[in-house]
């Protein structure tokens, strides 16, 4: 018989509530034992809602609170000194590290956070060192197991693997220089063993061990490791599945088939094109493959028939015991269910699944495999074939207007008129920036009223003129309060914007929002991300009315914003039957045609975000040149249509540049904002070892916390750049937009900027 399985659930409940109930305890509105038993409900109608849809291996422990690597550090004890002696309770020491804490004479920051692999989840990066000190605080797969299995429900228990675990890792500041975690594998296996070993004793048959690093490149310097690993491991445990998700195993294949493992788990969404190798790889071995067919990372409705060939060529070769269906990865980057989109036309809503219908769906795949008579399989593969023809055919109805205009694309119109040190000269004539030019990332603080009149705006309960009004009055106060502050280049403040990507989706052909499709970025803070389903064009002009209204109050020149294509691309749910590259494109002449009109509509500087660029780089460095040509041309689509004399922008929020600089320097934006504020000055003497020509702001302060920098601390950071940058071609700003901050600290915070950059004015003349 073929199984199905699921290897993750999305952990935010049907109706937000771990959401809440976490963001309450956090208020103080609710107790420990109230979020733990708001939470173990959420928990167990998952697993009822997945024996529901006939999934055979459905998955406990990977729930979490915050972060599936926090739990997991904190449960080895891998907590750093800085978060204990301060009479925290361990719940409370594991949010201080994920979020920080500053209360009652506590004031410690959180731990960093990193993007999980090419998703949009972060997790919260564990710390090591020679005096980790690895104990076994917590057995999480034990105890979830023995919870699931109170309440009815029999579960494969999810564990993140010992190399993934200390390959994200980093050394921690007490740490000998050198140090690399990987050093303390022979320490930390005995706490698996340990871990694995009350498992067996409990009668745990399966366990999933997560190990994604086995698609990197990276992994393949650790062969040795995983093979003693997991000779070791296997030794006093249930039956381990090793998996892999989000690549393909490629060279890795080598050493992972002969590791001692009952089974395999690998992503035939991303990487359907592995399956060969990795069949005559296995089929001498007892290995038991899992096929993840079912994408964990999209939302659309799994293509039945195509999936069962891809099975069926798997059954063939290694028989139906050896193989099961499952999600190609945890479902935790999709939302929980269609069943509450009230509003999705119910031809488009016919098109998605969402974790619960996904869930169905591995069962109904197995079920086809093992020749099932049920009725209702039949006719679930029935409708799926006619559902999918559907969205086939709505699939071939392009824009023909649109692919052809992709098609058409010319090298010149990626190319700007001149070169930058022409168009510099004439930007200067144009804009009459003075040295040393101040500015900011585009957005003012979101205010409660802000938020309140577009809630509003949303629910009818004002009109649009009303709400523009609204808007227009807050753009104005924008612009006064920059002049008044004594900035050089100003913005009109993005108060229209519910979200970076979210707005410009709403404004485009081809996008649809969800109600409910919540998707976690870190914490309890999620995201809606929409969804692509056809080909992207601009309706109309979608900032130009805004941005002209602001420059149209002032006398200061005005920098239009937007969000870049590639950002908006990777922040969104992409269709699966054009390429990235394409879909790109498309957004890329959509925003072309705003920048010209923002052009001809009188703005002089215009911004285009592409903080997204670098998460959206591919897991296999092969792979990297093609991403980044189409990626960087993208860009350059949008941007290279205006005059010499208006001067391009893009900003990043990060500043880990080193893999992809060329490329930065090839987007050939006239200025880039970078965040520099919080590392150490070596990434600006990788712009000057990269000959990187372009004017650039590297942030000179963090705006993520609510700290205001000092006028000398900024001097200092000025004065710290200029020791690596050309003096002519540094501008001042923050290293990223305002919105999350408060106006009292904005205020302050920009007052010592101008005050900084006027006197690097009379000080580098
Ligand atoms: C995450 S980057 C944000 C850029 C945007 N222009 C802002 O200021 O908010
Ligand atoms: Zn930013």
């Amino acid at each position: 018989m073929v199984s199905s399985s699921v290897l993750g659930f999305p952990r935010i409940g049907g109706n937000r509530e771990v959401k809440k109930a976490v963001e309450a305890y956090w208020a103080g509105k609710l107790s420990a034992e109230q979020l733990l038993e708001a939470t173990a409900e959420v928990r167990k109608v998952s697993w009822k809602d997945l024996k529901e849809r006939g999934v055979d291996y459905i998955p406990s422990g990977e729930f979490s609170l915050y972060d599936h690597v926090l739990d997991h550090a904190t449960a080895f004890n891998v907590i750093p000194s800085r978060y204990l002696g301060q009479d925290l309770s361990p719940l409370d020491i594991y949010f201080a590290m994920g979020r920080g804490r500053q209360a009652d004479g506590v004031d410690v920051p959180a731990s960093e956070m990193k993007k999980w692999f090419d998703s949009n989840y972060h997790f919260v990066v564990p710390e090591f060192s020679e005096s980790t000190d690895f104990k076994l605080n917590l057995n999480r797969a034990l105890i979830s197991y023995k919870e699931a299995k109170a309440a009815g429900y029999v579960t494969r228990p999810v564990v993140l693997g010992p190399l993934t675990f200390l390959l994200l890792g980093k050394a921690g500041k007490d740490a000998k220089p050198g140090f690399e975690p990987i050093s303390l594998l022979p320490k930390l296996l005995p706490i698996y063993t340990q871990l694995l070993s009350e498992l067996k004793a409990e009668g745990v048959e399966w366990v999933q061990i997560d190990e994604p690093v086995l698609v990197l490149d990276s992994a393949e310097k650790y062969a040795a490791e995983f093979t003693s690993a997991y000779n070791e491991l296997v030794k006093n445990s249930p039956k381990i599945l090793l998996t892999t998700y989000f690549g393909r195993l490629d060279s890795n294949l080598k050493f992972v088939s002969k590791l001692p493992v009952a089974g395999l788990h690998i992503d035939l969404d991303r990487e359907p094109g592995q399956l060969d190798a990795v069949l005559a790889a296995i089929k001498d071995t007892p290995i038991v493959l899992s096929l993840g067919l079912v994408s964990g990372r999209n939302i659309w409705k799994t293509d039945f028939q195509a999936a069962i060939r891809l099975a069926q060529k798997a059954q063939d070769t290694l028989g139906p015991d050896r193989i099961i269906i499952a999600t190609s990865s945890s479902l935790l980057h999709t939302p929980v269910s269609l069943a509450s989109e009230k509003k999705l036309p119910a031809e488009t809503k016919d098109w998605f699944s969402f974790a619960l219908e996904k869930a169905r769906e591995v069962a109904v795949i197995a079920a086809a495999l093992s020749g099932s008579q049920d009725l209702r399989i039949s006719s679930a593969l029935e409708e799926n074939r006619e559902s999918i023809a559907k969205r086939r055919q709505f699939e071939s109805t392009s824009d023909d207007q649109v692919r052809k205009r992709v098609a058409a694309i010319t090298p010149d119109q990626l190319q700007r008129k001149s070169p930058f040190s022409v168009r510099r000269k004439a930007q200067q004539d144009h804009l009459k920036l003075p040295k040393f030019p101040t500015t900011t990332i585009g957005s003012f603080p979101q205010t409660k009223e802000i938020r309140a009149a577009r809630a509003k705006f949303t629910k009818g309960e004002i009109t649009a003129e009303e709400y523009e009004g609204f808007l227009k009055k807050e753009i104005e106060e924008v612009v006064r309060f920059q002049e008044k502050v004594g900035l050089d280049l100003l913005v009109h403040g993005e108060p229209e914007r519910n979200d970076m990507v979210q707005y410009f989706g709403e404004q485009l052909q081809g996008f649809v929002f969800t109600q409910n499709g919540w998707v976690q970025s870190y914490g309890s803070r999620y995201v809606r991300p929409p969804i692509i389903v056809s080909d992207v064009s601009r309706a109309a002009p979608m900032t130009v009315k805004w941005s002209s209204y602001a420059q149209s109050v002032s006398s200061k020149p005005m920098k239009g914003m937007l969000t870049g294509p590639v950002t908006i691309l990777n922040w969104s749910f992409p269709r699966v039957d054009v390429s990235r590259e394409i879909q790109s494109k498309q957004l890329a002449l959509a925003l072309r045609d705003e920048v010209i009109d923002l052009e001809s509509a009188g703005i002089q500087a215009i911004q285009v975000d592409e903080p997204a660029i670098r998460e959206g780089l591919p897991l296999r460095r092969v792979d990297w040149d093609n991403y980044l040509t189409w990626a960087v041309d993208s860009f350059r689509l949008s941007t290279a249509g205006v005059k010499d004399t208006t001067q391009t922008h893009s900003h990043f929020c990060y500043s880990d540049f080193d893999d992809i600089f060329p490329s930065i320097q090839r987007l050939d934006a006239d200025v880039i904002s970078i965040e520099a504020s919080k590392s150490d000055m070596k990434l600006l003497s990788t712009f000057k070892a990269f000959g990187y020509s372009n004017e650039i702001g590297p942030g000179v302060y963090d705006i993520h916390s609510p700290r205001v920098p000092g006028e000398q601390e900024i001097k200092d950071r000025v004065a710290a750049m200029l020791a690596h940058l050309s003096e002519d071609l540094l501008f001042i700003n923050p290293d990223c937009g305002l919105k999350t901050r408060g106006w009292k600290e904005t205020e302050a915070s920009l007052k010592n900027l101008v005050a900084a950059a006027r006197w690097a004015r009379e000080n580098y003349p």
